[in-house]
């Protein structure tokens, strides 16, 4: 399609030549009409073909972003949790709306740039060599000058255009947290200040852009100036050319008008270097972020564990997380099968690390987690997350109906299955006296419910999962008394059978653990049932005096 625009262009040029030699100066009948109907014809398919091809290139470009997202998508959704954590979602988020099209609109634009203004030029410069060479190679004097000035403006591009992407990652990572946090800003009366640090971002994004922007702008005329010079030289040589009667009128012009339609493709080409190191730059960031490997693999030939029993084994496990905390410092502990251990301790020495450890969230940096005896790192990372279900601290509920965020453990599960889920949960009265029941759809997050009806939403899908394994972390932290009595009885159920790792805070939700251990700086400091360690009287007997006593 672009070799046809090209084609017809060039096409259009050379036609001049004939049509002031045969019309204007030989004066001949036919080709009085043919030269029109020629250009007529030139121009239609010109046009059609310039249709098809803005329409395809379009549509490339548009599937590159598209493609280019499902990648990024595919990636952040397979990436270690560490990886995760470490870059702010709002990076991601200017990955994939802003970097992913800055890159698609590079590659069309050098693709059109490349195959239709570059065939053009070389076409209509072909039209120049062939009526006139000597002419020609006068006119092209300006071209390795122009060639420099983009070079050196494409550097220049690349280096403001990552600062300006980089300051839009910073932008949208604070929009982020800033709209997440909205009632932290107001609580505070922030807002003034919080203006201040959007306005230093945005400010800063602008002066980066502004500089790419001045150094694209500036090319253009440069080069307008040395096109501009380049007319001027090979008219003054066509001129002596055309007293000396070396060239035809309609040579010339056709020449003339050759390199008047070679200027605005040459125009864009010079552009397009330029945008072409912007899409680079968004594509050094783009490809830095595909090419992230997870570290969190299955093992080459890994199978699949069916886990029978259920019970857990940590092997002097110990862990740091990337910047260096020693999390875990050997920790060996047992859940025999359909048990339930409890890890309490002071804030911060490590009971969530340790859970997190079971699903493979994070590896071990050395010793050993069995699961039916079998160690986690031999099998597949899907078959062991498909044995446990997991109730975390923060009651993650996605902005849907009650029912798809209960099924999200099982999806396909039928209604029954889903209401029998709630009852277990204690959230079936609430729910069905909501307008639209099961159907409610909960608000971001699920803002539109209160906090313990999303834990118990949580515990329902828990329940719904049916695992033989049960990971429980704070569970019940955000119930009043009551409902946290109700979930005691549920849960307890729900434990029945099942293997259990819980943490609480409240110590008196585990006062019926088979073991409780207590988690200390990365190390368990005691272990035994509630009774032996308050007749021990050492670390837990001390915290849950302090629990009693609140
Ligand atoms: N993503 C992380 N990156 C770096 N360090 C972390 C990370 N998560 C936790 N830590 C550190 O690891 C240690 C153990 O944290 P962990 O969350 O396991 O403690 P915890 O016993 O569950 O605490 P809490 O009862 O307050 O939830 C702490 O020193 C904490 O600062």
């Amino acid at each position: 399609m672009m070799a046809i625009v090209a084609g017809m262009t060039a096409a259009l040029a050379y036609l001049l030549s004939p049509a002031i030699d045969d019309i204007f100066v030989k004066r001949d009948p036919t080709a009085l009409w043919m030269i029109p109907l020629a250009v007529v014809v030139a121009s239609l398919i010109k046009s059609g073909a310039d249709y098809v091809q803005s329409v395809q290139m379009s549509y490339v470009g548009q599937r590159i972003v598209a493609d280019t997202q499902l990648k990024l998508f595919d990636r952040f959704m397979r990436a270690d949790l560490a990886w995760i954590h470490d870059i702010h979602s709002g990076r991601l988020i200017s990955a994939f709306l802003y970097d992913a099209s800055l890159l698609s609109d590079s590659v069309s634009k050098t693709v059109v740039g490349l195959l239709r203004d570059g065939a053009s030029v070389i076409l209509l410069t072909g039209v120049m060599y062939f009526q006139n060479w000597q002419l020609a190679l006068v006119a092209s004097i300006g071209f390795p000058v122009a060639m420099l000035v983009m070079r050196r403006a494409g550097r220049k591009t690349r280096k403001v255009s990552t600062k300006a992407q980089a300051e839009t990652g910073t932008l949208a990572s604070l929009l982020t947290e800033r709209f997440d946090g909205t009632r932290l800003v107001k609580a505070y009366g922030r807002e003034a200040d919080e203006l201040r640090t959007v306005t230093g971002s945005v400010e800063r994004r602008l002066k980066h852009l502004m500089k790419a922007v001045r150094t694209k702008s500036a090319t253009v005329p440069l080069n307008d100036l040395i096109g501009s010079v380049a007319i001027a030289g090979a008219i003054l040589y066509a001129g002596v050319a055309m007293q000396t009667s070396e060239m035809s009128f309609g040579a010339f012009t056709s020449f003339i008008a050759a390199m008047i339609m070679a200027y605005q493709p040459l125009r864009s080409l010079s552009n397009l270097h330029v945008s072409l190191q912007e899409g680079l730059a968004a594509a050094d960031r783009v490809f830095a972020m595909l090419d992230v490997e997870p570290k969190v693999v299955d093992a080459p030939g890994a199978l699949p564990i069916k886990v029978t029993r259920g019970d857990i084994t940590f092997e002097d496990v110990r862990f740091s997380y990337s910047d260096g905390t020693a999390a875990l410092k050997g920790v060996t502990f047992d859940v025999p099968a359909g048990k339930t251990v409890a890890l309490v301790g002071p804030s911060g020495g490590g009971k969530s690390t340790t859970i997190n450890l079971i699903p493979r969230f994070y590896d071990p940096a050395g010793g050993r987690i069995l699961v039916d005896g079998i160690d986690i790192k031999a099998v597949t990372i899907d078959s062991v997350r498909r044995a446990m279900a997991l109730v975390a601290q923060e009651a993650t509920l996605f902005d849907d109906t009650i029912a798809s965020n209960i099924a999200y453990g099982r999806p396909g599960a039928a209604r029954e299955e889903i209401e029998a889920a709630a009852r277990a949960a204690a959230a079936f009265d609430f729910i069905v006296n909501l307008p639209l029941g099961f159907e409610t759809v909960v608000g971001e997050s699920g803002v539109k419910l209160s906090g313990g009806q999303r834990q118990r939403i949580c515990i329902a899908r828990a329940f719904l999962r049916d695992a033989p394994i049960l990971l429980l972390d704070e569970a019940t932290s955000a119930l009043d008394t009551e409902s946290e009595r109700q979930i005691q009885a549920t849960l307890r159920g729900l434990m029945k059978g099942r293997t259990t790792l819980v943490i609480a805070h409240r110590l008196s939700t585990i006062v019926d653990a088979d073991c409780i251990h207590v988690v200390e700086a990365g190390r368990i400091a005691e272990s035994g049932s509630h009774d032996e360690l308050i007749a021990k009287g050492g670390l837990y007997a001390r915290l849950y005096a302090q629990a009693e006593a609140e």
